[in-house]
């Protein structure tokens, strides 16, 4: 299992939900975030040192999926959240050891 955490610009929203749902993803977490990357934010340099004094908001898109849905998964997002301009996002991808269904104690992929 695969555990994807999307940060992505946030009126891509609706569009990466339902690339995910086209592939079968049947749960996802969403929380709204603020952060910076290479080329958006600004940083000052004070007393020789560099400061962030700016974050953007970006939603954070985040799914645990069966192994073999992780490229689809990737595409669909990227797909879904590309402009071609700087602030795009970024996808990261982390091995997921363990999950359970509250409701059920289901684990493993049938939890998903
Ligand atoms: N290395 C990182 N670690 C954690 N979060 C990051 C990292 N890089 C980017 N992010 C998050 O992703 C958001 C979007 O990043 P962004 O697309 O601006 O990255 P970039 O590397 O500058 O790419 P681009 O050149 O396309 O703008 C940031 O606001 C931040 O929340």
């Amino acid at each position: 299992m695969k555990f994807v955490s999307a940060i992505i610009k946030p009126f891509k929203l609706d569009e990466v939900r339902e690339g995910l749902s086209a592939i079968g993803v049947q749960g996802l977490t969403v929380t709204e975030v603020k952060g910076f990357g290479r080329q958006k934010g600004h940083t000052e340099l004070y007393r020789g040192a560099e400061y962030v004094v700016d974050f953007l908001p970006k939603v954070k898109v985040e799914i645990a999926i069966a192994d073999e849905l992780l490229e689809q998964a990737i595409e669909a997002i990227e797909k879904a959240a590309h402009t071609g301009k700087i602030g795009d996002g970024k996808i990261f991808v982390f091995d997921l050891m363990h999950v359970v269904r509250i409701r059920t104690s289901e684990t493993g992929d049938a939890a998903i």
